[in-house]
């Protein structure tokens, strides 16, 4: 298999937070959706990647090159935006453009990075701060991007719903660390909620329980081997849980012990 990025053994200290030995593959042709908590480690993830940051790894290869020593050629192959990219990069601001809403100068920017052709995008919540039409233009942007199987996408996004239309993969990052990389299919047949009492909570396998919320009188359970579950409890109620969910209970669920 062809991959777009190949990440091996990457970690990057700051002084109180370690991005901590991640390793990935984005096959071409498809897109990685980013997800993660304030804080989580993406855009230093991303940063880490694009040799923005120094970083300690064993191997980071974009479209089939050794970062390392092919950065050069790498970096006219791909496009990286960043939320409030124009101001950040100081790039010239005519006063056309500065009169143009925040929607139209993403678009533009979007418009402006594929104009060179990369084979690779990567964006760190570069649709955020756009409202629902523009974000759903720039998906329609980013769809017919990805027809070619020759392309590919990483993107960071705190909208879990625009990944939910375009992200092939979800990669789940939590205080530096990778929970899990997952297909769509993947995070469905794994994933599930049950809303249970007690006596069902006590009788689940620990080793089913990604994490769990206690209410007054009711656990919600999030669960992680759906199958195997439902083969010990074949009557039970399991509702789909959304990656908004998992990533809810995660961050602010308790672990079992
Ligand atoms: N240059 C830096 N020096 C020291 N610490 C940093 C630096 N850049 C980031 N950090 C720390 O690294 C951690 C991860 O930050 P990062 O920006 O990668 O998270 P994020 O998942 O992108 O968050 P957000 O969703 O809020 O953008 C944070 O605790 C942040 O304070």
């Amino acid at each position: 298999m062809e991959y777009a990025i190949e990440v091996r053994n990457l970690t990057k200290r700051y002084k109180d937070f370690t991005l901590d030995d991640i390793s990935f593959a984005l096959p071409s042709g498809t897109v990685m959706g980013l997800i993660g908590e304030n804080g989580a480690g993406k855009s230093t993830l991303i940063n880490s990647i694009l040799g923005i940051a120094d970083c300690d790894s064993q191997l980071v290869s974009m479209l089939g090159l050794d970062m390392k020593t092919h950065g050069k050629k790498i970096k006219e192959d791909i496009a990286a935006l960043f939320s409030g990219y124009l101001e950040k990069f100081g790039l010239p601001q005519k006063k056309k453009i500065k009169k143009m809403s925040t929607g139209m100068r993403v678009k533009l920017e979007f418009a402006a990075a594929l104009s060179h052709h990369p084979k690779l995008l990567i964006l760190d919540e570069a649709t955020s701060g756009l409202d629902p039409v523009f974000r759903d233009e720039i998906l329609d942007i980013l769809r017919e991007f990805t027809e070619d199987k020759g392309h590919a996408i990483l993107m960071s996004s705190h909208i879990t719903s625009d990944l939910d239309k375009i992200a092939d993969y979800i990669a789940y990052l939590h205080e530096g660390k990778i929970q899990f990389i997952k297909t769509y299919d993947e995070i469905r047949s794994d994933y599930g909620i049950i809303t249970c009492g007690q006596e069902l909570f006590d009788s689940l396998s620990r080793d089913d329980i990604a994490a769990y919320k206690k209410e007054p009188y009711s656990y919600q359970v999030l669960i992680k081997n759906r199958g195997k579950v439902r083969q010990v409890f074949q009557d039970i109620e399991i509702a789909n849980a959304s990656v908004e969910d998992i990533m809810l209970f995660c961050a602010k669920g308790e672990q079992v012990k």
